[in-house]
């Protein structure tokens, strides 16, 4: 299974250890893409894009979601990039998981807990949660993932 995941870069890495948390947890389900979202070394600044630039990182990340079988975004820490990464996903018809913790004090956008929703050909889910439970969630999401 391939698996994107979604987590702010330059819209604040305060969250990179629970992003860590996560994608060790989901490499146990298949190959995540975007591992680097959850490099500590990767700072707010981005990728070392001096090489090839931002629209290497776009056209790179837009192809890696395309290929992708589900998207989990971290979506506490607002991000542009997330929330666009989001909306491509729908646009894919994707199935999408977007993880939220209130403890951080924020609302979440209408516009990722709006979309919450089951289509037949996408599902596109919103959970909260604390991250002392963020493993036992992508155990639940993922093992109703492989049921059907
Ligand atoms: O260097 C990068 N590499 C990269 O893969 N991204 C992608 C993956 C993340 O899920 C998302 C983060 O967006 P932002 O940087 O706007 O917070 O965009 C974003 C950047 C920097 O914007």
């Amino acid at each position: 299974m391939h698996i994107y995941f979604c987590g702010s870069i330059r819209g604040g890495r305060q969250d990179v250890e629970v992003y860590q948390r996560i994608v060790k947890k989901l490499q146990t389900y298949g190959k995540v893409l975007t591992e680097h979202v959850s490099h500590a070394e990767v700072s707010e600044k981005g990728e070392d894009a001096v090489l090839d630039g931002d629209k290497a990182i776009h056209d790179r990340d837009v192809e890696w979601l395309a290929s992708s079988d589900v998207i989990v975004a971290e979506v506490t820490q607002p991000s542009l990039g997330v929330g666009y990464e989001l909306g491509r996903a729908v646009a894919m018809n994707k199935r999408i998981l977007c993880l939220f913790r209130p403890s951080s004090g924020r609302v979440l956008s209408a516009m990722i807990r709006g979309a919450d929703c089951r289509t037949e050909s996408s599902v596109f889910k919103v959970l909260d949660y604390t991250e002392e439970e963020v493993e036992v969630i992508l155990e639940k999401y993922f093992g109703e993932l492989t049921k059907n």
